[in-house]
């Protein structure tokens, strides 16, 4: 087991089995419909993979990244597009995929500025969420797992950029984000 990582929260098996269901309840809703699933880099990248390989469903698919986390473990608060959709959605069917919902400020951000598109639905899909830190609410229409506080990684979620490619969902210790952002926030020694 990675020594950065306390303990497996979520085996590789059982988030193929959820994901699999998760595909069933999609491709149902979407029966003779051809939606564009969009995906939110980096982190929902591997989630989407196998997803849309679960679907019955014929899709097109593009990626938008934003960010808000970058180094850190805590939302900035601020959410910034670094890229955009390369289709133009109005009239289309949209399937927002993501990894997490965390505070709920990059989804919150991002479903606003795609309903201003004119889709002729949006919905949201996400493998994982944790209630508790919930900033800002949004509707979430296929949720994957309901998770604890813990800051997790593996399945492309990551920390400061590592860990994405672990095939199990684990919790990162705390004190390898705390000692990181701690150095950080110490007052730079400016010799006076
Ligand atoms: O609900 P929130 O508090 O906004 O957190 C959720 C978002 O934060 C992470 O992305 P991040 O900004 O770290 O970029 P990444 O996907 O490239 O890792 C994660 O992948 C979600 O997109
Ligand atoms: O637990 C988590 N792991 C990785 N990225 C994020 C963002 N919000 N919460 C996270
Ligand atoms: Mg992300």
């Amino acid at each position: 087991m990675h020594n950065d990582t306390e303990r497996v929260l979520l085996t590789e098996q059982e988030i193929a089995a959820r994901v699999r269901q998760l595909g069933e309840e999609i491709s149902r809703d979407y029966a003779g419909k051809e939606p564009l699933v969009v995906g939110i880099l980096k982190g929902a990248v591997i989630f989407m993979a196998d997803l849309v390989r679960c679907l019955s469903i014929p899709v097109r698919m593009d990626f938008m990244a934003v960010s808000s986390y970058g180094a850190s473990s805590q939302s900035s608060g601020v959410v910034r597009i670094l890229k955009d959709l390369e289709h133009n959605i109005g009239g289309m069917d949209v399937l927002l995929v993501e990894d997490i919902v965390d505070t709920g400020l990059t989804l919150n951000y991002l479903r606003e500025n795609l309903l201003t598109r004119g889709p002729a639905s949006l919905k949201i899909c996400t493998l994982l969420d944790k209630p508790g830190r919930r900033r800002v609410n949004v509707p979430v229409d296929y949720n994957g797992f309901i998770i604890p506080d813990e800051f997790v990684v593996g399945y492309g979620l990551d920390y400061n950029g590592r860990y994405r490619h672990l095939r199990d969902i684990m919790i990162l210790k705390r004190e390898v984000y705390t000692a990181k952002e701690d150095n950080e926030n110490c007052p730079a020694d400016d010799g006076s």
